[in-house]
């Protein structure tokens, strides 16, 4: 996690300088690359080749963002006197990397929570945990889960209800081949862990 953190806190001030760690860390992945070049029989020196190592050592460093840094901080706390209905984001684009194969698996989130004493969160926020979870090594029951507990720990909210669907590249692309195939996960806290018919309802609406 150190040498995450080091990524993600560096080059934030204008014109402050990229930490050594980071130069370090992106010579590295480019070695990391050539070597898995090398070793599926391609010749890291040809020509088409030739910026692969950099290029695939920044974008690494892109998708995995959201190491070292706590996405939750992100939501922020909004007092609107009287808001105690139901909120559904729906349809939240999600790109995340299987932890298992580092292969992407692609979906969308959708999220409901029931305010409590009017806290709210701006709305764009939810999508920034979203991306913020997704930017990391994950499995998608992990993600799910983060998502419904970083509501319920920033919100307080008297109900929490999450559903993932996605689509496995690691499921579709090799090994089983399960084209079409989508895993649909669900998170729920509070009043929708507690009352069954109120978590059939809203998972109801989030999946419709
Ligand atoms: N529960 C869960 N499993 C996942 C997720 N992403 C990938 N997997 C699974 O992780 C498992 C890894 O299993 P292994 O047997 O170690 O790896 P493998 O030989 O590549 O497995 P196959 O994919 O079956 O070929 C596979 O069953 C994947 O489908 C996820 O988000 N959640
Ligand atoms: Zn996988």
């Amino acid at each position: 996690m150190d040498t995450a953190m080091e990524a993600t806190t560096g080059g934030r001030g204008a014109g402050s300088r990229q930490p050594p760690g980071l130069k370090r860390r992106l010579r590295r992945l480019e070695e990391a690359v050539k070597t898995i070049l090398a070793n599926i029989g391609e010749d890291p020196g040809r020509p088409g080749l030739a910026q692969t190592p950099e290029r695939v050592a920044r974008m690494y460093l892109e998708l995995f963002s959201g190491l070292g840094s706590d996405p939750a901080e992100q939501l922020t706390v909004l007092e609107e006197e009287g808001a105690g209905d139901l909120v559904i984001v729906r349809d939240i684009p999600l790109y995340s990397m299987c932890e298992h194969h580092l292969i992407p698996f692609i979906g969308r989130a959708h999220v409901a929570y029931l305010p409590d004493q009017g806290r709210i969160t701006g709305l764009s926020k939810i999508a920034r945990l979203v991306e913020g979870y997704a930017r990391r090594p994950q499995v998608q029951e992990r993600l799910t889960r983060q998502l419904a507990d970083a509501i319920e720990a920033r919100l307080a909210p008297r109900g929490v209800a999450v559903v993932v669907e996605a689509e496995h590249l690691c499921m579709v692309m090799r090994g089983v081949r399960a084209h079409g195939s989508r895993v649909v996960t669900v998170a729920v806290r509070g009043l929708f862990a507690s009352d069954p018919a109120e978590r059939e309802q809203v998972i109801a609406q989030l999946r419709s």
